[in-house]
C-alpha cells in the first residue's frame, strides 16, 4: 500500500481561483491589495520564495512592490524600508523575507500589525494565544487548510508536532487546540525523551524540525497522515542543490496520507500568504 498525497499544488491553484473573486469584489469596493516583500540578499532559495509570491499575486489581481536589498544592509537600514511600508497606502500587507541575518524579532516588531501578511508579530501571535481574529501564520494554517482539503479529520486527531520553531511548530500547536480544531497536539523538540513514541500514537504526524529525514517508516502508525514541512537543501549525487525533506522516502509505504516535498506544504504557505494578504486588505 502507499499513501494517497496530499496535494498542495492543486490546493493552491483552487485557493487561487477562490481568492481571484475576493480580489475582484475588493477592486469594486476601490481597493486594490499589494503585496510588499523585503529581501535582504541574494540566496538563490529566498529569491526563488518571494519570486513565487509576486507570481501568484500577479495571477490573482494583488499588486507587487518589491524591496530588494544588499547582503550587507543593516538592522537600521532594514528598519527605514520597514517603516516606508508601514506609511505606503498602496501597500496593503508585507513581510521580511527570513532569514536576513539580521535581528528577526526586531525586523517583526517594527512591522505594522495591520500589515503583517506573516502572521508572526508578537500583536498577532498574543491574539492568536487570547483566540482573538488576526492574521494566522501561513505554514501552520497550510497545514490545517492541506488536510481540511482532503477531508482527513482533525477534530479529536493526537497531532505530534516535531520542530518549536517560531513560524511553524510554535504556532501550530497554538492553533490546533483551538475549538475549531479540537485536535490534541503533542509538541515534541530536542528534549523529548522519546520521539518515536510520540509519533508512533499520531493520527498526524507534522514534521518541521529541519532535520532530513528524521521521521521514519518505523515511528509512523499505518494509516497516519504526515506533513512534510522541512525545507533543508542538500547537494544531490549529480552535484546540483535539492531539497531534503524531514520525511523518510520510505513513510509512504506506511502513512495513509504523505505530503510531497516538493508539491506539498510549501505551496500551502504561500496560499495562506495571499489569502493573509486579500484579509489585510479588507475582505
Ligand atoms: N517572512 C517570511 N515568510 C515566509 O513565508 C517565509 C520566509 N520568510 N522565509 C522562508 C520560508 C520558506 N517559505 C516557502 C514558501 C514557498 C515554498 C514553495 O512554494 N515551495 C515549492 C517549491 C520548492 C522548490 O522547488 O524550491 C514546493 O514545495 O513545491 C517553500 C517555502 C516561506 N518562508
Amino acid at each position: 500500500m502507499t499513501a494517497q498525497i496530499l496535494d498542495g499544488k492543486a490546493a493552491l491553484a483552487s485557493i487561487k481561483d477562490e481568492l481571484k473573486t475576493k480580489v475582484a469584489a475588493l477592486k469594486e469596493r476601490g481597493i486594490t491589495p499589494g503585496l510588499g516583500t523585503v529581501l535582504v540578499g541574494d540566496d538563490p532559495g529566498s529569491r526563488w520564495y518571494v519570486g513565487a509570491k509576486h507570481r501568484d499575486c500577479a495571477e490573482i489581481g494583488i499588486t507587487s512592490i518589491r524591496r530588494d536589498l544588499p547582503a550587507d544592509s543593516t538592522l537600521e537600514e532594514v528598519l527605514a524600508v520597514v517603516r516606508e511600508l508601514n506609511e505606503d497606502p498602496a501597500c496593503t500587507g508585507f513581510l521580511v523575507q527570513q532569514p536576513t541575518g539580521l535581528d528577526e524579532n526586531a525586523i517583526l516588531s517594527a512591522v505594522d500589525p495591520a500589515k503583517d501578511v506573516d502572521g508572526l508579530h508578537p500583536v498577532n501571535l498574543g491574539r492568536l494565544v487570547l483566540g482573538e481574529p488576526g492574521p494566522l501564520p501561513c505554514t501552520p494554517m497550510g497545514c490545517i487548510e492541506l488536510l481540511r482539503r482532503h477531508e482527513v479529520p482533525v477534530k479529536g486527531a493526537k497531532v505530534a508536532v516535531v520542530g518549536r520553531g517560531i513560524t511553524v511548530g510554535r504556532p501550530l500547536g497554538l492553533i490546533l487546540t483551538r475549538r475549531s480544531e479540537n485536535a490534541t497536539p503533542v509538541l515534541c523538540h530536542t528534549g523529548t525523551r522519546d520521539l518515536a513514541a510520540e509519533v508512533r500514537t499520531a493520527d498526524i504526524v507534522v514534521a518541521a524540525a529541519g532535520v532530513p529525514g528524521i521521521i521514519t517508516a518505523d515511528m509512523v502508525k499505518p494509516g497516519a497522515a504526515v506533513l512534510d514541512v522541512g525545507v533543508s537543501r542538500v547537494e544531490g549525487e549529480d552535484g546540483k542543490s535539492r531539497i531534503a525533506g524531514d520525511v523518510a522516502d520510505d513513510v509512504t509505504e506506511v502513512a495513509g496520507w504523505i505530503s510531497p516535498n516538493p508539491g506539498g506544504v510549501g505551496p500551502m504557505t504561500r496560499a495562506m500568504l495571499l489569502a493573509n494578504v486579500v484579509g489585510a486588505a479588507g475582505a
